[in-house]
């Protein structure tokens, strides 16, 4: 099974990374798009991210070989409905989205009898639109792929060298443990990022001007992660709801745990736990896990 032809719904962050991609390493594929977002639609056609901007979903996916839908996880079912009369019999329907069994649900239930097969690029930075995308984001990153049980094998395999075509390393997971391991890896990350960013801004005590004058080293990190974009966010965390409850709960005792320890003076657990935590990030980066993050793969 080739690709020849995608179609992109949804032209902003990782969209246009898509497009961008394709059009730097496989000019021969043929490239759509379409944004419900008229706005979106004009920029995409300004930056030439895809071959041809459509003005309606089913435009876009008539003669694709393989549909990517690039919106926010709480509008899949959405942009899956739209073009479930247009979709050609042969053609492969995947997403980008950040959470995957609630997602996976949604295509089924839109798309029934179709070849879908989900997927997540663990690939992003905290911006967002069509100006936000650049041809490297998947470069040297996982793209996680869901495929349910009855997966087309040649369709997954298609998938998987699509994705390996734009530089990423593709691995295949069931939805669930998905799920799980991005809660924990990606989602609290963010939402302990929204929470301490919040808390110093809502403090008495400091003000908003000091806690900007002087967020230096850690809280400005933090503060990257909390620009992320707020509809993509709320819909991660009501659609991986589950998961994150349960990976918070466990992170919930931890938090209290050391809470007792700094109450208490006890300096052995914070050394041990913070000994142990050092060594993670040393194999973060042996593993070259950290190199395409924005500071160091993006030319802007
Ligand atoms: N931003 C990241 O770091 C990142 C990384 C990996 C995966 N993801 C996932 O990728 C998806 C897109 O995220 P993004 O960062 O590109 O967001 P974005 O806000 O940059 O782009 C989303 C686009 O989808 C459009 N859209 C919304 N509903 C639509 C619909 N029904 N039909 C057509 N277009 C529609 C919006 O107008 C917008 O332009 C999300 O599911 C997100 O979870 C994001
Ligand atoms: O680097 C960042 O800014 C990101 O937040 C990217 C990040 C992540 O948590 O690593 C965010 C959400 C995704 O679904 C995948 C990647």
């Amino acid at each position: 099974m080739r690709i020849e032809r995608v179609a992109i719904i949804g032209l902003g962050l990782l969209g246009s990374s898509i497009g961008l991609a394709l059009r730097e390493r496989a000019p021969g594929i043929a490239t759509t798009g379409f944004d419900a977002n008229p706005n979106v639609r004009a920029k995409a056609e300004e930056l030439g991210l895809v071959g041809v901007v459509c003005e309606s979903p089913a435009e876009a996916v008539r003669e694709a070989d393989l549909v990517v839908l690039c919106v926010p996880v709480g509008a899949m079912s959405e942009a899956a409905a739209a073009i479930a009369e247009a979709l050609p019999a042969r053609a492969i329907v995947s997403d980008v989205g950040s959470s995957k069994q609630s997602v996976a649900r949604a295509l089924a239930e839109a798309l029934p009898g179709r070849c879908v097969i989900p997927a997540h690029p663990v690939a992003g930075t905290e911006e967002s639109g069509p100006e936000a995308g650049f041809a490297t984001l998947f470069v040297g990153r996982w793209c996680i792929l869901t495929p349910p049980e009855d997966a087309d094998p040649e369709a997954l395999e298609a998938l998987s060298d699509f994705w390996a075509g734009l530089g990423a390393r593709v691995e295949v997971m069931d939805a669930g443990h998905h799920d799980l391991v991005l809660a924990v890896t990606s989602h609290i990350p963010h939402l302990i990022a929204f929470t301490i960013v919040g808390t110093a801004s809502d403090l008495e005590e400091v003000t908003r001007s000091e806690v900007i004058k002087y967020s230096a080293g850690g809280f400005r990190d933090f503060t990257r992660i909390a620009a992320s974009d707020p509809v993509m966010w709320r819909d991660v965390f009501l659609n991986n709801r589950e998961a994150v409850l349960e990976m918070l709960g466990r992170f919930t005792e931890d938090l209290t745990a050391l809470q007792r320890a700094i109450r208490s003076g006890d300096g052995e657990t914070l050394h041990d736990l913070f000994s142990r935590t050092r060594a993670i990030r040393r194999q973060v980066i042996e593993q070259g896990q950290d190199e395409s993050k924005p500071d160091f793969g993006r030319s802007h």
